[in-house]
């Protein structure tokens, strides 16, 4: 870990990022500073921006404005080591989906390097060393994924919603060991979920991406102070509101189409519709 301990652990700065140049930008004035050993919560509605935002972070897409530092390292031009991303895409790897056996897997990324971790995070995720990476769940794959990505002792890691297919048990010890790093190591965790159950003991802050911006950078948070849940749903609905204000402001909606389109629509299907 660098020795500066004035550094913040993330420190992104009105961050604003479009996809395609002229391009309305999906995140705007993004702003976010996390201390060492924070765990911050992304919350967001489908398609706000989360996944989006911890690629940046991750230095995996280049944007224009150079704000977004890791340890005082900017995430892109000169990313910092220790830093950790594991996002749901991994899985899809057709490398992942191979017929390897747990065990050289972890050991060609560097599992014998890290033996003590690498084992107790065996225990906590469940994992069976002689499975074959094509013959398991997807939820095993996730936990192959998870000792894989965790083993090493990272400073800043960056969760994109990959406990969505643990089961609870595991997804709970998972929970804790994390929790533990960041009290004990100081290390800092920035996770994306829409899942609050078993989460109320885990974030001290959260950040709530609303289309594109950050209107709640961070929200101080205590241990179970509320229920996580009910808060997330009354952003959510919020959110919703504005998304649709903004879109039928652009004379766009989403659902069902109620005008002329529809029956344009409902020709062309028809001609492709061979189930009578
Ligand atoms: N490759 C791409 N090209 C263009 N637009 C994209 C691309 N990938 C995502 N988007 C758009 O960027 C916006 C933000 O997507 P992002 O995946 O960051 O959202 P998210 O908050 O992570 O959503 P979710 O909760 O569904 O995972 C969405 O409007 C999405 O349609």
């Amino acid at each position: 870990m660098p020795s500066d301990d004035s550094l913040l652990a993330i420190d992104c700065n009105d961050l604003t990022f479009a996809w395609r140049d002229g391009d309305e930008p999906v995140l705007e004035g993004i702003n976010l500073q996390l201390d060492r050993g924070d765990c911050c919560l992304l919350m967001g509605a489908n398609g706000a921006g989360k996944s989006t935002f911890l690629r940046i972070l991750a230095g995996k897409r280049l944007t224009k404005t150079r704000n977004c530092r890791i340890l005082g390292q900017d995430v892109f031009m000169n990313p910092p080591g220790g830093v950790v991303y594991l996002g749901t895409e991994w899985s899809n790897n057709p490398v992942v989906r191979s017929d390897i056996v747990v065990s050289h897997f972890l050991d060609s990324v560097g599992g014998y390097r890290h033996r003590a971790r690498r084992d107790r995070l065996l225990q906590i995720l469940d994992v069976d060393l002689d499975w074959h990476m094509h013959e398991i769940s997807d939820g095993e794959r996730r936990r192959v994924q998870l000792c894989m990505g965790l083993m090493t002792e990272w400073d800043v890691l960056l969760l994109d919603e990959v406990t969505v297919d643990l089961d609870v048990l595991v997804r709970a010890d998972l929970i804790d060991f994390l929790k533990n790093e960041s009290q004990t190591r100081g290390a800092t965790i920035l996770y994306a979920t829409h899942i609050f159950d078993g989460l109320g003991e885990f974030p001290n802050k959260i950040c709530h991406i609303q289309l594109g911006k950050t209107p709640r950078a961070l929200v101080h948070w205590k241990p179970n102070q509320a229920d996580l849940f009910k808060v997330a749903l009354e952003w959510l609905r919020e959110d919703r509101i504005l998304r649709r204000e903004k879109e039928e402001a652009k004379g766009r909606m989403r659902g069902p189409k109620t005008d002329s389109s529809y029956k344009d629509a409902q020709t062309f299907f028809e001609k492709y519709d061979y189930s009578h």
